[in-house]
């Protein structure tokens, strides 16, 4: 069992020249795959297990970034399940409450041979505040299911 808090992953990173857009600003892309990474130690660390990316749900952009700044990412599980743990991942400036981007991962535990794979950890949900992200969590998880459901369906 760990305490939820302890899941909190952190990382920093500099927007470099090379990860730009047309526009001079650090590329969506490379954003959501460093936040992506993020979910994915956090959750590797958590259940001592290969994870890979099952669902990002909700991700939002705030504000551009611009080559040079620092932006400091965080990761924290919101939500256990059977094979999955939900991750919520914010980036900011580093030192500031600017939000960049944030949203919700869907990690899925697997195997080696990428099946997936019972968590074998636990969660305990220390505060009410812990508690009401993971009811939120288990709402959201409803909705992203049948928002799935009218993406596969979608007739395109
Ligand atoms: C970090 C990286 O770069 S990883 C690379 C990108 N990711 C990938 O290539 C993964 C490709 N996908 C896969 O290989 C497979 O879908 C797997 C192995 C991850 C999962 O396969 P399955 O177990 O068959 O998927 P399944 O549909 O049962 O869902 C697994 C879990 O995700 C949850 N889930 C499924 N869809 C969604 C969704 N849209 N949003 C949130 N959660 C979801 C399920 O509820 C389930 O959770 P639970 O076991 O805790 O109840």
């Amino acid at each position: 069992m760990k305490a939820k808090q302890d899941t909190k992953t952190i990382v920093k990173f500099r927007a470099n020249g090379d990860m730009g857009n047309f526009y001079g600003l650090l590329h969506g892309g490379e954003l959501f795959k460093m936040m992506d990474t993020i979910a994915g130690v956090c959750t590797r660390r958590f259940c001592s297990n290969k994870t890979l990316t099952k669902a990002v749900n909700n991700l939002t952009f705030n504000a551009p970034t611009k080559l040079g700044e620092i932006i400091k990412i965080t990761a924290i599980i919101d939500y256990v399940g059977k094979t999955s743990m939900e991750c919520f991942v914010r980036a900011k400036v580093e030192g500031t409450d600017i939000i960049k981007a944030s949203g919700y991962f869907t990690m899925v535990s697997v195997s080696e041979d990428g099946e997936s794979e019972i968590v074998n950890e636990k969660i305990e949900y220390v505060t009410d505040e812990d508690k009401m992200y993971r009811d939120l969590a288990i709402e959201r998880r409803k909705i992203y299911k049948e928002v799935n459901l009218l993406q596969q369906n979608y007739k395109l």
